[in-house]
Parts: structure tokens; sequence; C-alpha cells
């Protein structure tokens, strides 16, 4: 039978979040130690350990069927990659930052200057929107550095919490995009490939969307019902059950967690006694 290639980072900052996500899909993986490709027990796939910068490229050629890459990569190398699901994790942006005492008013304050980065081409092309023209320094890491020891005036890296700019005395000056891990797919996918790929996906969404709700039960003396009910967002209609106690029912029902200490507190003011929360490990709708 036909297995489905996917790469994950072999370390760094997605590794184990796609680990987990694939583990969460119900895709069991038997890894030796130091091994650099491996197949699912369970599901027709296999899996190659590769370093994130070079995944467009194998996803390019065809050499893998789909990856969990960062977002950035496509905008740096991934032209004719298509994104499959975006999958909320490795959250981060691409910005250019100056030396705190760098008077920067606006982008064509780095017209002529040196601006170091390890992303060169979305770097460049941020630029000629802007109709800038700079210096570009291609370095690999720990670009932070580079204004601190006189190799450029400005950089171009990843932001996540804006603690590396603070400790090397930068400011964030220009945020040029906003990424996240994605399942990217290759163009070169065959159609027998994409339903394996398709089935994946729908196990993902499952997964995601489960993350992002509780379940919530409750208990409810019956002449609030309607009440604590309204308040309930639900799927389609919480689910009422009737208690040993006649006077009270039990309430069920899924919340999502962006709402969910708003809809607790109403819940409480509304007679609901007994709240328990569950996480949901999936959704399937
Ligand atoms: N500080 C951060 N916070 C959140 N996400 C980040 C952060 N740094 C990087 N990322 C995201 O995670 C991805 C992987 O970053 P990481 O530093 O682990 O690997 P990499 O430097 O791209 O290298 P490699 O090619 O060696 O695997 C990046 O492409 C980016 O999307
Ligand atoms: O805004 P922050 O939360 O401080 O995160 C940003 C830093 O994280 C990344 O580096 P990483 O730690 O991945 O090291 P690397 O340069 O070796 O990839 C990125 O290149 C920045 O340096
Ligand atoms: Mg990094």
């Amino acid at each position: 039978m036909k297995k489905i290639k996917i790469a994950v980072q072999k370390s760094g900052r997605l590794h184990d979040e796609s680990l987990s996500l694939l583990k969460d899909c119900g895709i069991s993986i038997d890894n030796g130690k130091d091994q650099l490709k491996a197949s699912a027990k369970n599901f027709p796939l296999e899996i190659y350990y590769l370093r994130n910068g070079d995944i467009p490229q194998y996803l390019k050629d065809g050499v893998i069927d789909c990856a969990i890459v960062g977002e950035n990569l496509l905008i740096e190398n991934g032209e004719s990659i298509q994104i499959a699901e975006r999958l909320g994790f490795s959250k981060c942006r691409v910005s250019l930052a100056v030396s705190k005492i760098f008077e920067y008013d606006s982008i064509k304050d780095l017209s002529g200057k040196r601006i170091a980065t390890s992303y060169p081409v979305t770097t460049q092309k941020y630029l000629d929107e802007q109709g800038v023209e700079a210096e570009l320094h291609i370095i690999n890491g720990s670009v932070e550095i580079a204004p601190n020891i006189g190799l450029a005036d400005a950089i171009c890296d990843i932001v996540s919490s804006g603690s590396t700019l603070f400790k090397n005395n930068l400011k964030e000056v220009e945020t040029i995009l906003k990424s996240e891990a994605v399942l990217a797919t290759s163009p070169k996918i065959t159609d027998e490939v994409s339903k394996l790929l398709d089935k994946i996906r729908f196990r993902i969404q499952s997964v995601l969307k489960g993350r992002d709700f509780r379940y919530v039960l409750l208990n409810a003396p019956n002449d609030k019902l309607d009440e604590i009910i309204s308040i309930l967002p639900g799927i389609k209609s919480p689910t009422v059950l009737p208690l040993a106690n006649e006077k009270w029912s039990s309430i069920h029902s899924v919340v999502h967690q962006d709402e969910f200490w708003e809809v607790i507190d109403k819940l409480k003011e509304a007679g609901a006694e007994g709240i328990l929360v569950c996480p949901i490990e999936k959704m399937v709708q």
C-alpha cells in the first residue's frame, strides 16, 4: 500500500509539538534513536526528520508529500507550496529591528543601511515593496548580535516574546509577517497520496478543535434551567439529564476556551452548582 511521506523538524522549536500532534491524531511512530526516517505502526505513513530550513525544497522536489514547517519559511523559499492546515503553535513574527538609540521614524531610514538576516528573500521582498534599497548580510543564527558588533545597522529576524531583542538593546520597528506552524503540501503530491493527506487533515482538525473547547458539566435547579441554558453556547443545544433529586438537573455542554471564564461566572450567578470542566480529546464534526 502507498504511504504518505511527512517531514517534521529533526530538532528545534517545532519538533516536540509536531510529534505530539501526530500522536494525538492516533499516529504512532516506532522510533529508533537517531533514526532519520521511521514508519507509523498503525497508518500508512513514513516520517522524515529534517532541518526546518530544508523542508520547503524537499516539498518542491516532491521528495516528501507534506510537512510540519514554520510558515515563515514558505515565504522565504516556498512558492508553489500550499498550506493545508494552520496548526496554532510556534507563533512568531518576522520583524525589522534596530538599536534602541537609532532614531527611527520610517522604513526610509533604512535606506543605504546594512541589514543582517537569515531570511534574505523575505527581507528583500519587503524592502522592494517599500521602495527602499539596503544592503543585506546573510547570517544563519545569533542575528541579534550583528548591530552590537558593528556588522549591521539593523536586523530582520524572528520575534516572539521580544526578550532576545531586549537583551541585545534592540527595538522592533516593522513587522513584516506573522507565522505559525503549518501543515504544508508538495505541489507534486499524487491523487492517491492526497486521500491519505485528507485523512490526516480530518484528524488534525478534530484534535485542534478539541483543544479549543472544554466540556462542562453542572447541576442546575429546574426553575433556573432556561436561564442557565441560555448562557451556554453548546454545539447544537446542551444535554439536560434528570438527577435523583427531582428538583435538579444535570447539564452538559461545550464552551470555547476564549469565553470560558466569562461563561462560568454567569453560570454561577444564575445558580449553577457542582461545575466540572474536562478537556476534550477530539471534536469530530
Ligand atoms: N522564538 C520563537 N518563538 C516561536 N516560534 C519560533 C521562534 N523561533 C522560531 N520559531 C518558529 O519555529 C520555526 C523553527 O525554528 P527553529 O529555530 O527551531 O529552527 P530553524 O532555526 O528554522 O532551523 P533548522 O533549519 O535548524 O531546523 C521557525 O521557522 C519559526 O516559524
Ligand atoms: O522574541 P523571543 O521570544 O526572544 O524569540 C526570538 C528568538 O528565537 C529564535 O531563536 P532561537 O532560540 O530559535 O535560536 P536560533 O537562532 O539558534 O534558531 C529567533 O531567531 C530569535 O533569536
Ligand atoms: Mg531559531
